[in-house]
């Protein structure tokens, strides 16, 4: 990609400019990376590649909960054989009502956002714009982007967008209407730094793990659908048998035609010891392969 220098790693994330993604990598890795904005979390993970070996997708806000996006990509078979799981950021998400000059409060009758944001902001809007039209985006920046050249489906002098006051200085014609309209004091949203490979050296972080971290994916496999071997998965004697601290566990439908057999995540935690983290994990593989029952190591950190 041109203006791109051949040496640093190119990094993906939800684009345009001034999202809280590219907020969250720059944390992290600063300069020491290229950032290639892409229009959606599936795209990130999508254009994963030798030539584009990094990327950072939005995983969980601690107000509205899981970015369901990503948790149902996570679902794809590629995800834990080309790409990985590589570590986890924390962002401070203060949000703001961005307009076009001089727009106020009462001429706003939509407001553009992606969902999470809109969720995020969820009592704000009801008390201070109970009127308004909600219009989901693909990013918060690409909410202030479509009001800033006029490309919404509305009239942009009656929009705004929720999203950091960053914008206002990408895109031009913007003014931050009211700051820090979060609902929750201390909203933060957790990003997963992901990776072509599983082994590829990341460049150097700012961030430092606190504790070895590892990400699973069980479900009941979809070969043994309609064989004795389909086992419903019987969670408890799995969680046992990993022997590993459980750090969180979400659930989404599965790919596969079985009806309520869910896809589960296991964000694992290391319980000490001086075994490395990968051999740990190896053997707690190996104590979980049951006949029906797939468990992939999506990553570990
Ligand atoms: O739209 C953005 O700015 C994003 O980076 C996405 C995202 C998310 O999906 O959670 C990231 C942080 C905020 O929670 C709101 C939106």
């Amino acid at each position: 990609m041109c203006g791109l220098d051949p040496i640093r790693p190119t990094l993906a994330f939800l684009g345009p400019v001034g999202t809280y993604s590219h907020q969250a990598a720059y944390d992290c890795f600063g300069n020491s990376v290229d950032y290639v904005p892409k229009q959606t979390i599936q795209a990130v993970f999508r254009s994963l590649s030798l030539d584009l070996p990094l990327g950072i997708v939005p995983q969980e806000n601690n107000t509205h909960g899981s970015v369901i996006e990503t948790y149902d990509i996570l679902r794809d078979p590629a995800i834990g054989q080309s790409n990985f799981i590589r570590g986890s950021t924390i962002l401070a998400v203060r949000h703001c009502l961005v307009v076009r000059q001089g727009v106020k409060l009462e001429n706003i009758d939509h407001v553009l956002s992606h969902g999470q944001a809109l969720g995020q902001c969820r009592s704000f809007l009801a008390r201070l714009l109970p009127w308004a039209s909600l219009v989901p985006t693909d990013s918060t920046a690409s909410a202030a982007e479509q009001i800033s050249n006029g490309t919404t489906a509305f009239d942009p002098y009656r929009c705004a967008a929720i999203c950091s006051s960053i914008v206002t200085t990408v895109f031009e014609g913007l003014e931050v209407l009211l700051d820090s309209i979060q609902d929750g004091e201390a909203n933060s949203t957790r990003f997963y730094i992901v990776s072509h490979g599983s082994d590829s050296t990341l460049p150097p972080s700012r961030i430092s793990p606190v504790r070895r971290e590892a990400l699973l994916r069980t479900s009941t496999s979809q070969e043994s659908h309609g064989t004795s071997e389909c086992k419903r998965l019987n969670f408890v004697k799995l969680i046992k048998a990993l022997d590993l601290e459980i750090l969180r566990v979400d659930r989404r439908p599965a790919l596969h035609a079985l009806t309520f057999r869910d896809v589960y995540f296991l964000e694992v935690g290391d319980i000490g010891g001086n075994t490395p983290w990968s051999e740990k994990l190896s053997q707690a593989l190996q104590r979980v392969t049951y006949p029906g029952i797939e468990v992939t190591l999506l990553g570990k950190w």
